[in-house]
This record gives C-alpha cells, sequence and structure tokens, in this order.
C-alpha cells in the first residue's frame, strides 16, 4: 500500500472486495474518524482499459458524490505508480439487498419510500451534474453509521451531455432498461427504469421482469410487460402502482426523469397514501 495512505490512515479489516480492489475499514491518523479504502493495486489489473476504467470511477465518483448528501462521499484520492486508493465515507450497515433478501415479507410502503426519496435525490443530484449512474441495483444501495442512505459504486458511471447519447450493456441483468438491453443509444432515464426494478422488488419481493437465465432476462426485459399479480400486489395502494408505471415505461419519452419521480404523490406522501385514493 502506499507510504502516504499508511501515514495517514491506520489500515483496518477488509470490509469488501470488488471486481478490481479490496475494501479495508480504515481510521484517520489525525482526527481518529472511521472511513473505508478501496485500495487497486495496478499490477492486477489486466490492460490499460482496466487502469482507465478504475481512474474514471474515482473522478467520477468524487464528481457526482461532492455534496450530495446521499451518495458515498470520496475523502481523498492517493495514487502513486503502483497503487490507487479511494478514502470513502464509511458504510457499515448491512446493504439493500441484504435488508431485503433477509426478509420473510415485502417492505411496507412507507418503508420503501423511505428507501426511494433519498434513492432518487442521490439519482437527480447526478442527472443534474451531467453523470448516469448506470448500475443501481439493491447492492450499491448502503447506510452509513447513521442509517442514512448512500448511493454507492460509480465503476460504470458515465458522463453525458450536449444531447451525447450513451451506448453499451453496463448494469446487472435484471435492472437493465430495455433500451440498453436492445443496444440502442440511450440517457440518463435507464437510471430511474432501474430505481423502478429495485421499488417494485421492495414492494413485491420478486423482480418484475425474470428468467432463469441471462437471455430470458433480456428477453422479459425487452417485453416489458408490466404486470402486478394480485396474489402479491393486492394490498398494495393504486399510487404506488402508478409511479411504477411511470417508472417502468418502455416508452422512454413518457418515462419520469429523476425529478418527477420525486415530485409524485406516492414519494412526497411518504408512500402514506390510502389504497383507496387515486393520482392526480
Ligand atoms: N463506503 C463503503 N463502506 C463500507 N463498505 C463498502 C463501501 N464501499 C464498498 N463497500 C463494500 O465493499 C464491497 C466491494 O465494493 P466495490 O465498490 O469495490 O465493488 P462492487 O460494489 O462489488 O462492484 P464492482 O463490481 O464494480 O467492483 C461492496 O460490496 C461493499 O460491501
Amino acid at each position: 500500500m502506499s507510504e502516504e495512505l499508511r501515514r495517514e490512515y491506520e489500515i483496518g479489516p477488509q470490509i469488501g472486495r470488488g471486481r478490481f480492489g479490496t475494501v479495508y475499514r480504515c481510521v484517520s491518523a489525525e482526527t481518529g474518524e472511521e472511513f473505508a479504502v478501496k485500495s487497486i493495486e495496478k499490477a492486477l489489473l489486466a490492460d490499460t482499459i482496466d487502469r482507465e476504467c478504475v481512474e474514471r470511477e474515482a473522478k467520477i465518483a468524487e464528481h457526482a458524490a461532492a455534496g450530495n448528501p446521499h451518495a458515498v462521499q470520496v475523502e481523498a484520492v492517493y495514487e502513486d505508480e503502483a497503487w490507487l486508493h479511494v478514502v470513502m465515507e464509511l458504510c457499515p450497515g448491512p446493504d439493500l439487498f441484504d435488508r431485503i433478501s433477509g426478509r420473510e415479507a415485502p417492505l411496507a410502503e412507507t418503508e420503501a419510500a423511505a428507501v426511494m426519496a433519498p434513492l432518487m435525490e442521490a439519482v437527480a443530484v447526478c442527472h443534474r451534474r451531467g453523470v448516469a449512474h448506470r448500475d443501481i441495483k439493491p447492492d450499491n444501495v448502503l447506510f452509513d453509521g447513521c442509517g442514512r442512505l448512500k448511493l454507492a459504486d460509480f465503476g460504470s458511471a458515465e458522463c453525458f451531455g450536449d444531447g451525447r447519447p450513451m451506448r453499451g450493456l453496463v448494469g446487472t441483468p435484471y435492472y437493465l432498461a430495455p433500451e440498453v438491453v436492445a443496444g440502442r443509444d440511450y440517457d440518463e432515464k435507464v437510471d430511474v427504469w432501474s430505481a423502478g426494478v429495485v421499488l417494485y422488488i421492495m414492494l413485491s419481493g420478486m423482480p418484475p421482469f425474470y428468467g432463469d437465465t441471462a437471455v430470458e432476462i433480456f428477453e422479459a426485459v425487452l417485453r416489458a410487460n408490466l404486470r402486478f399479480p394480485t396474489r402479491i400486489f393486492h394490498t398494495v395502494s393504486p399510487m404506488a402502482k402508478d409511479l411504477l408505471r411511470r417508472m417502468l415505461c418502455k416508452d422512454i419519452s413518457r418515462r419520469f426523469s429523476a425529478e418527477q419521480v420525486l415530485r409524485h404523490p406516492w414519494i412526497t406522501s411518504g408512500g402514506g397514501l390510502r389504497a383507496t385514493e387515486e393520482p392526480t
């Protein structure tokens, strides 16, 4: 590890492993504050493309997260010939994936709204700054020591703007928007689709478009046939279903933006509307 990092932080136990690096707990020698550090050994990167990827991730994460209250903050970046270290805000709690999968029943609407509101705030700030996250999924939704939601992992993020479209099959099958699977140009609304998948899973315990293999999942996503099986959704409010339809909308021009999601009554009411109330 870099000398400079070791001078300024005491490195603790490993807390995770990603595609390119290892994440450790660490403590600032100056303040005693706890952080997480993602350490990437450059010699282990396969080629210059991987090297560019990790350097881009650190830059985009810094840009998208600075002052974004619901994104994991980057505290410092240390780079030398051999290593890249990204010191981040520590999110020690179980991530959203663990919180959902460890449950017997789906989340109550108020609980799901308490996740969706900060998640969509984080996404809206990224979009305002011209960054699409492109890998919104429960595993990338972390929680800090006070239980505040923090969007993590900008490893797939991309900058957009000036009407410049994005391309490329990037993300995780269940959460991919149809335009991504179809190999078309796309824009930042792919994040709204993925967040819609997260919402559907929170409210029902199952993904909206599924299959046994990646190919079957892709086929289901391309059909984009959104259904609310009564057996599972009979207790879910019309307002929540209305929001799901607007997020999981195949027609990109009609799909909500992150800002529109934040203004939807289901979000502004904290998911607490009665099942009989109709959307305005
Ligand atoms: N700020 C953090 N605080 C606490 N744990 C973290 C933090 N960032 C990452 N982790 C943990 O470390 C693990 C690895 O993170 P990392 O971002 O390297 O990889 P990843 O999320 O698996 O994605 P990728 O496939 O892009 O590498 C995560 O699954 C998470 O459990």
